[in-house]
């Protein structure tokens, strides 16, 4: 149990015209209620525990952590001052400084891991101890490492295209309030941001960078930033043996768009005014990226999924349909789902060796992740002895394991992937930033057999507890389709006069002509190759997250989100 550390400033205010002992350490605001004797409350803590971080709601005592503390503001003179027989009121009359509350805006946390801005306001026996107050906290909240400004982009075609809305009506207001500056840029087209990060965006002047959009938009981010530090630091990023330069600015979601796994897997919702507490708070979350090489030529980053077969012909389906909006995953899933297309190819992998943590715990990585904290010092160590001894370091890497087959989907989830569609995710127990990605072979297998995999992802069944699912947790993987049989082979379904052939046995199944190729579906972007060479980067980028937060008693219990 974390010790209370020392008060700074104790004295007795009013909450609403009742008497209250607030106190302020560093790590603390507290305000208890003075009563002659404790309000016993059934289901809440009789007592204050002010070692406890964060705030807590019972009859008596409230706590907030300092860390989540948005902002403090002293009230104007006629807000403060009614006819309630407060000590502003005797003071008013008496000709003093009217100016005797404050009002703290702090973090309440919900129901399903949302956050809410909260504020509760005290009132002073008189101005020069307000003062001390506002300036106390104020001094607490300097220390702190938030962002104070912030270089946001919003996608205005995210999801239903309400990006720009939500940005003015929940996040730009919580800003503000936080007094965060912001550079508001709207895209243009496809790759605006990407191209404005890369080349142009002068990035010494911010303390983050901000995104208001789907896992498409932020893909956009990581590629800008990390195409930016490569380049600063000399590293090619098409070599998949070199190791790249991590990125210093950390990156804010605000969820917008179709899917918002990024965002849900690692705050816990797809909640902007959640995002955006994260964000003012200066959350810290290290997240792991996937390079995807082909023939030593870089080909783009990955987070979250990189799938091939069922979630890469979703995608390439669901891009026809875009002005559906987010239903146009579920429509090409249920047509894919029943197009039921398997390809043929060879998975070799790399498996991650003597790291914490398998595919199939029942562990999850959430918010301070011992998994990923132990495994991330593993890699680093590992990567200095390597610089030392590249022979040796090379054989303790261990055995490539080749696995060849006809697959109805090949996925790699480098997260959980956790969306509203599926609020465990692709691979439940996959880390943020451990430096593995999880990849799961799903083989050839009956209509229903798909269908039964598919449903666990919305249940409590394990989704790889089928004969023909297994899973690997590894560092590195290649996938190399299965060459087409012959010239004339792939004549029929890729080229020349049969293409029109080759496109209406692709639309219908049924003749037995499938397709030989799926595409890859990279964070949501479609990759145009499909034989790839994929290594994890631990730790490479940092979002404004924590991970998702273990419900603590105190959430279950107290109050069902207002707003
Ligand atoms: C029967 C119900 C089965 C539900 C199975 C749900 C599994 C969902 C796992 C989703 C993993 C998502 C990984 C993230 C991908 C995103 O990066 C990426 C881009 O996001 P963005 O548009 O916000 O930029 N999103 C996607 O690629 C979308 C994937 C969505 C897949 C939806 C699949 C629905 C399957 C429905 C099958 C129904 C069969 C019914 C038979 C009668
Ligand atoms: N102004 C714009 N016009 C068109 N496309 C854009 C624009 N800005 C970004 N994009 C692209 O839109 C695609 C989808 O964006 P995303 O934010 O992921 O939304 P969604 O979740 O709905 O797919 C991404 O490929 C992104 O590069
Ligand atoms: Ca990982």
């Amino acid at each position: 149990m974390e010790r209370p550390s020392r008060l700074l400033l104790v004295s007795e205010l009013r909450v609403r015209n009742s008497a209250y002992d607030v106190s302020l350490s560093r790590s603390l605001l507290t305000w208890k209620r003075r009563t002659s004797s404790p309000v016993y409350h059934p289901f809440r803590p009789r007592f204050c525990v002010p070692s406890f971080p964060r705030r807590q709601a019972s009859g008596v005592c409230h706590s907030v952590s300092v860390s989540e503390i948005i902002s403090v503001r002293e009230e104007e003179e006629e807000n403060g001052c009614k006819d309630d027989g407060s000590w502003k009121k005797i003071n008013e009359r008496e000709g003093k400084d009217c100016r005797q509350a404050f009002t703290v805006l702090y973090v309440e946390r919900c129901q399903q891991h949302r956050w809410r801005c909260a504020e509760v306001s005290f009132t002073c026996p008189e101005g020069a101890l307000c003062q001390r107050w506002v300036t106390s906290i104020r001094e607490q909240l300097a220390a702190i490492s938030t962002p104070k400004q912030l270089l946001v982009y919003i996608n205005p075609y995210s999801g239903k295209k309400h990006g720009k809305h939500i940005y003015e009506q929940k996040v730009a207001p919580l800003f503000a309030l936080a007094g965060v500056t912001t550079h508001v840029i709207v895209t243009e087209h496809a790759n605006y941001a990407r191209d404005h990060l890369r080349t142009e965006a002068e990035l010494k002047k911010f303390d983050g960078v901000v995104c208001v959009g789907g896992d498409g938009m932020f893909s956009e981010i990581i590629h800008g930033l990390i195409w930016r530090s490569q380049i600063y630091g000399g590293v090619d990023p098409n070599c998949a043996d070199e190791s790249l330069l991590p990125s210093s600015l950390r990156i804010g979601i605000i969820p917008a768009g179709s899917t918002d796994c990024i965002c849900f897997a690692t705050v816990g919702s797809n909640d902007p005014v959640t995002s955006a507490l994260h964000i003012i708070v200066g959350d810290s979350q290290p997240m792991d990226v996937c390079s995807v090489h082909h023939n030593n030529t870089f080909l783009r980053y990955s987070v979250s999924l990189l799938g091939y077969g069922f979630y890469g012909d979703v995608l390439t389906d669901s891009e026809r349909k875009r002005w559906m909006g987010p239903a146009r995953y579920d429509l090409s899933g249920v047509k894919m789902f029943l197009t039921h297309h398997y390809y043929e190819g060879t998975v070799s992998y790399l498996p991650a060796r003597g790291i914490m943590g398998n595919p199939r715990d029942a562990n999850r990585c959430r918010s301070g992740c011992v998994v990923c904290q132990h495994n991330g010092r593993l890699i680093s160590e590992k990567a200095e002895r390597y610089q030392m001894d590249e022979e040796t370091d090379r054989e303790s890497e261990g055995e490539w394991k080749t696995i060849r087959g006809k697959f109805l989907a090949i996925n790699a989830a480098s997260m959980s992937c956790a969306c509203p569609r599926s609020p465990k995710g692709l691979s439940p127990a996959a880390h943020l930033a451990d430096g593995t990605t999880d990849l799961i072979l799903v083989r050839k297998c009956s209509r229903f057999d798909f269908l039964r995999h598919l449903l666990r992802h919305t249940s409590k069944d394990d989704q790889f507890d089928l004969n023909f699912v297994e899973v690997h947790r590894v560092r590195r993987f290649c996938f190399t389709p299965r060459p087409c049989q012959s010239d004339s082979d792939l004549d029929l379904r890729e080229n020349g006069k049969h293409q029109i052939f080759g496109q209406i046995c692709r639309n219908h199944p049924a003749c037995g002509c499938a397709p030989a190729y799926s595409s890859w579906n990279c964070d949501g972007e479609i990759l145009t190759h499909k034989a790839i060479d994929v290594r994890v980067h631990s730790n490479l980028i940092k979002l404004f997250a924590r991970g998702i937060e273990e419900p603590t008693v105190f959430d279950d219990l107290t109050n069902p989100c207002a707003i």
